[in-house]
């Protein structure tokens, strides 16, 4: 299922619902939703472009084109043809259990079922199933399009072979599926959220803080810490070098006392729900919800971008997503080109919101990213793949000359068309040629030096045998074509040629 595009339903589309349709869509999979609400493909439509923009920053890896979203009338069409089956309703058991009962019926026998649930245990859902094997909850966090983990908790009749493909499946869509190993009210990430929440609650309700105060102390100081290493991994930094059990011998005593409410909640009185609103409208009223995911979600991407440089936490996970994106790219390249009897098709893309400059069109710097990036596709499509770098080789490039032909405008399509003009035991000369805008003409060329390396000793070195290999298949066709005049040019001197 991984390998190829699936069907996959959403049974709700409403703040969580909408996120898990962004995430199946924007990985290549086709989605059937079915929600009653009467502006629910708006509100879908409005998740997804927040959805497209968010990833599309997030990573500059080839994303497969976009699964087909079709909304449907009743629950048996959505699940009819699905394989992963997604439940997004309103947090009541009473309605899920309807809900589950009409999936079971109409859904493929061996279509996963996961639940969004926040709260119940998988038993509680799978009550008067007869077929519970194919039910777990996949409790996910808001926004489900970005944050990676998901926590997957089996009952006691959940096959497991059912967790394995359903972690497998959620790994593909760039998510870290967190198998809970016993169920329990709240998993595991609500238990820890929900007394925060609470603690929260009581210190505006006693005017201690205010929800801005609240919100900075946490954004200026332990949620930075939680974002890169949790609780107790920061904990045991704070035990100095005694570690974790001097960290406990100091502080464990302080849950005793108690510093917090505990298990007490703050009555929910029209005046404290009054007080936080106002509080919060203070705070966050000058933005509509749509500014604030907005504001979120590059937030988001920035701090996952930093993460994947080292690469550490949910940095890690955006690199062997992305490194998946390119392995599929460069397979896909590979079998839809095996006969390279023109250019090679490697490598697409479209002028991204962040790609513009001040003229509106496509700033200098993109050109170079988007023939960096049809570098690195054809290096995979010759055979440069993670095996081959970690034999301590790869090729870098070490001349580039870029002609800028034509405008373009922010979010016109772009295609490079790659040729090889010539290669030896060390070295390809390529030339790429970038096409886009609406009448597709050509609006850039690229001519490019690569030279293969031993990364370890920083010199050039022999390309192996399966790079040689490829280039010289590639070469078989290529040296027939028609070089164009300008390739191998330098930049006019026009001191000498004039203009
Ligand atoms: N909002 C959050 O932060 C999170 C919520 N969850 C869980 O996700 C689930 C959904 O929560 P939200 O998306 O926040 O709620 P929501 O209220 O935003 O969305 C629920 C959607 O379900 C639709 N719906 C109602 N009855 C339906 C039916 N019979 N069939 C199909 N659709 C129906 C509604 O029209 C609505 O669009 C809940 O179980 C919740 O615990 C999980 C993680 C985070
Ligand atoms: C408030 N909540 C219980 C619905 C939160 C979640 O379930 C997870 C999240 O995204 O915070």
């Amino acid at each position: 299922m991984s390998e190829k595009t699936s069907v996959t339903a959403a049974i709700g589309g409403g703040v969580i619902g909408g996120g898990w349709i962004a995430r199946f869509l924007l990985n290549g999979h086709d989605v059937n939703v079915y929600d009653p609400h009467p502006d629910a493909q708006r509100l879908v439509n409005e998740v997804l472009s927040n959805a497209e923009r968010a990833l599309r920053r997030m990573t500059m890896a080839p994303l497969p084109t976009k699964g087909k979203l079709t909304f449907v009338s009743s629950i048996a069409e959505a699940v009819r043809d699905a394989d992963y089956i997604q439940e997004s309703v309103p947090e009541r058991l009473d309605l899920k259990l309807k809900i589950f009962a009409e999936i079971e019926k109409h859904a493929q026998p061996d279509a996963m079922i996961g639940s969004s649930t926040s709260g119940f245990r998988p038993t509680q859902l799978a009550e008067g199933l007869k077929t519970p094997e194919r039910l777990f909850v996949a409790h996910p966090f808001n926004p489900v399009y970005l944050l990676p983990v998901v926590e997957v908790v089996p009952s006691a009749m959940t096959s497991p072979a059912v967790v394995e493909r359903a972690s497998a499946f959620l790994t593909t869509i760039g998510m870290k599926p967190l198998v809970v190993r016993k169920e329990i009210d709240a998993h595991i990430a609500d238990r820890l959220l929900e007394a925060v929440w609470r603690e929260g609650l009581w210190l505006v309700n006693d005017g201690i803080a205010t929800t801005q105060e609240i919100d900075d102390v946490i954004r200026f100081g332990f949620g930075l810490r939680w974002a890169q290493m949790g609780l107790f991994e920061t904990y045991r930094i704070a035990g100095g070098e005694a570690g974790m059990a001097h960290f406990i011998a100091q502080f464990g005593p302080a849950l005793k006392w108690p510093w917090t409410k505990l298990m007490d909640v703050p009555e929910m009185t029209d005046e404290l729900i009054a007080t936080i609103a106002s509080q919060s409208d203070a705070q966050s009223g000058m933005h509509s919800i749509r500014e604030l995911e907005r504001i979120r979600d590059d937030n988001l991407v920035a701090i996952m971008q930093a993460l994947k440089a080292k690469p550490w936490g949910a940095g890690e996970i955006l690199k062997s997503y992305e490194d998946g994106l390119y392995a599929k790219a460069h397979a896909h390249a590979a079998t839809a080109n095996t006969e390279p009897s023109g250019p090679l098709a490697l490598h697409t893309d479209r002028v991204r919101e962040d790609f513009v400059d001040y003229n509106g069109h496509m700033t200098e710097s993109r050109y170079l990213q988007v023939f960096g990036d049809a570098t690195d596709a054809f290096l995979h499509y010759i055979g440069m793949n993670t095996d081959y770098l970690a034999t301590g080789r790869s090729m870098y490039t070490v001349e580039t000359h870029i002609r800028h032909l034509r405008e373009v405008k922010m979010g016109e399509p772009l295609r490079v068309e790659t040729r090889l003009l010539g290669y030896d035991s060390k070295r390809a000369r390529i030339l790429h040629e970038l096409f886009g805008g609406p009448g597709d003409e050509l609006l850039a060329t690229a001519e490019h030096m690569l030279l293969h390396v031993d990364t370890k000793k920083s010199t050039a070195s022999e390309m192996g045998e399966e790079l040689r290999r490829a280039l010289a298949n590639i070469w078989a066709y290529h040296k027939t074509l028609e070089t164009p005049d300008y390739a191998g040019k330098p930049v006019r001197n026009i001191a000498t040629d004039g203009l």
